[in-house]
C-alpha cells in the first residue's frame, strides 16, 4: 500500500483498518486497490457514520451503486462503523502531451476513433461511445472528421444544424442528447471531399477542431476518416490526440487494415487504447444461437498480437443500425439494454487506459515492421 499524506480525519487506530479494507477493494479497470489508485479523497467519522469521498479518474456512474454497496459491506465489519455516507466525483487525468500539436482550449482529452477499412461501423461505434461516456458522467463532444461520409449529423438527428460565427473566427457547435457536436458535413457540399488531398483535408479538419466553440470537455471523440493514408497521418499530427480506439470487424480483410491503423498510430506516438470488434456475432432472436458471420476472434487476435486491450465485442444487431440511422443511437434509445451496457463498458475500459498512460512516466510503444 502506498504512503498517504493523510487528508484523512480518522484516529490512528481506525485509519489503519479502514485503509486496509479500502485497498482490498480492487478497481476492476485499474487493477489496483482504491487507496493505491488514489480514488479515496477524504475520510471522516461522525459518531458511527464514516464519511467517504471518492474521485474516479474515468467515468463510471453506472457502477457507483454496486461499488458503494461492496465498500459499505466491507467497512461495516469494523465495530466502529455502522453506516457509510459516500460522495463520488469524477475527474479525468491531465492529458499527457506527447504530440507536437498544442492543447485545444477547453478540451482535456482527444480520443480518435478509427478503422483501417471503411464500412466496419466506425461512426456508429464513435457516436455510441461518445454517448456512453456522457451517460457514465463525462462532459463529451464529438467531431465528425469523416470527410468521405460524414454521418454523425444523421446519427444525432442534427442534419439541419448550420454553425454560426459571431466574431467571424469561432464557430458554434450543435448539441444533441447531452453531447456537443461538430461535423465536416456541415461545411462541405456534395462530393467536394473526394478531391481533397491529404494535407488540405488535415489542415481543414485541424482548423475545424480548433475554431469550434467547445464548452469545457473531458473528452472529444473524433470520428476519423477511414483508412491509414496521408489524411489520417497528418490529422494525428495536427491534433493532440491522447489515444486511439481502433474499430474492426472480425474478418481477415478488416483486421489486416486494422493492423495498419495500429502501426500508423505507433508511428506518430499515439497510444492505442484498444480494439473494438464490431459485428462480432449475430444472436438469433428465435433460437438464441450465436453465429460468427464474419469469422471468430479477429479483433482478439490483433489485440493479443499488438499487446493492446480488446475493449469489447459488439453484436451485429438490427437495432444498432435502425436507431443510429434514425438519429437516436442505442445508448440513448435503450439506455439500460445489454448493447448499451456493452458500449458503456467499452467507454470505461478505453478511458481507464488513459489513466494508466498518465500514471506511467514513459509510454512504451511497440514498433512493428508492418
Ligand atoms: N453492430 C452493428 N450492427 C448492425 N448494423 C451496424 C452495426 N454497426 C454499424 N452498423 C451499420 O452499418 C452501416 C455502416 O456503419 P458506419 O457508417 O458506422 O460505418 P463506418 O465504418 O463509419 O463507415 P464509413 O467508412 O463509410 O464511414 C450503417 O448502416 C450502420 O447502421
Amino acid at each position: 500500500m502506498s504512503q498517504q499524506p493523510n487528508p484523512f480525519k480518522l484516529s490512528e487506530t481506525l485509519l489503519e483498518p479502514v485503509l486496509t479494507i479500502l485497498n482490498q477493494q480492487i478497481d476492476p479497470y485499474l487493477d489496483k486497490g482504491l487507496i493505491d489508485a488514489n480514488i479515496v479523497t477524504s475520510l471522516d467519522i461522525e459518531e458511527k457514520q464514516l464519511q467517504l469521498g471518492l474521485c474516479y479518474p474515468y467515468p463510471c456512474v453506472s457502477q457507483y451503486r454496486d461499488r458503494v454497496m461492496s465498500i459499505t459491506k466491507a467497512l461495516a465489519t469494523l465495530p466502529e462503523i455502522d453506516e457509510v455516507a459516500c460522495e463520488i466525483d469524477f475527474k479525468p487525468p491531465t492529458a499527457v502531451m506527447n504530440a507536437s500539436a498544442d492543447k485545444i482550449k477547453n478540451i482535456e482529452h482527444v480520443i480518435a476513433v478509427s478503422s483501417g477499412k471503411g464500412g466496419v461501423g466506425k461512426s456508429t461505434t464513435a457516436v455510441n461511445f461518445a454517448l456512453a461516456l456522457a451517460a457514465e458522467g463525462a462532459r463529451v463532444g464529438i467531431l465528425d472528421a469523416d470527410i468521405y461520409g460524414p454521418s454523425i449529423p444523421i446519427m444525432l438527428g442534427i442534419e439541419d444544424f448550420r454553425p454560426t460565427s459571431a466574431d467571424g473566427v469561432m464557430m458554434s457547435a450543435a448539441h444533441a442528447h447531452g453531447i456537443t457536436a461538430q461535423s465536416i458535413g456541415f461545411m462541405i457540399v456534395d462530393d467536394q471531399a473526394a478531391v481533397w488531398r491529404g494535407p488540405m483535408a488535415a489542415g481543414a479538419l485541424g482548423q475545424l477542431i480548433k475554431e469550434t466553440e467547445w464548452p469545457e470537455l473531458d473528452y472529444l471523440v473524433v470520428d476519423m476518416p477511414p483508412g491509414t493514408g496521408d489524411i489520417q497521418l497528418s490529422l494525428s499530427q495536427h491534433v493532440p490526440v491522447s489515444g486511439a480506439v481502433v474499430v474492426t470487424t472480425p474478418q481477415d480483410i478488416a483486421t489486416a487494415d486494422a493492423k495498419k491503423g495500429i502501426s500508423m498510430f505507433n508511428k506518430v506516438n499515439i497510444p492505442v487504447l484498444g480494439i473494438v470488434e464490431n459485428m462480432s456475432f449475430y444472436l438469433c432472436p428465435e433460437c438464441g444461437n450465436k453465429d460468427h458471420i464474419f469469422g471468430e476472434d479477429g479483433g482478439l487476435n490483433i489485440a493479443k498480437r499488438y499487446n493492446v486491450p480488446l475493449l469489447g465485442r459488439l453484436p451485429l444487431n438490427t437495432q444498432i443500425r435502425d436507431e443510429a440511422d434514425s438519429g437516436n443511437p442505442t445508448v440513448v434509445a435503450q439506455p439500460d439494454s445489454e448493447v448499451s451496457n456493452l458500449y458503456k463498458s467499452i467507454a470505461r475500459s478505453a478511458t481507464s487506459q488513459l489513466v494508466k498512460i498518465a500514471q506511467t512516466d514513459t509510454i512504451s510503444i511497440e514498433i512493428t515492421d508492418e
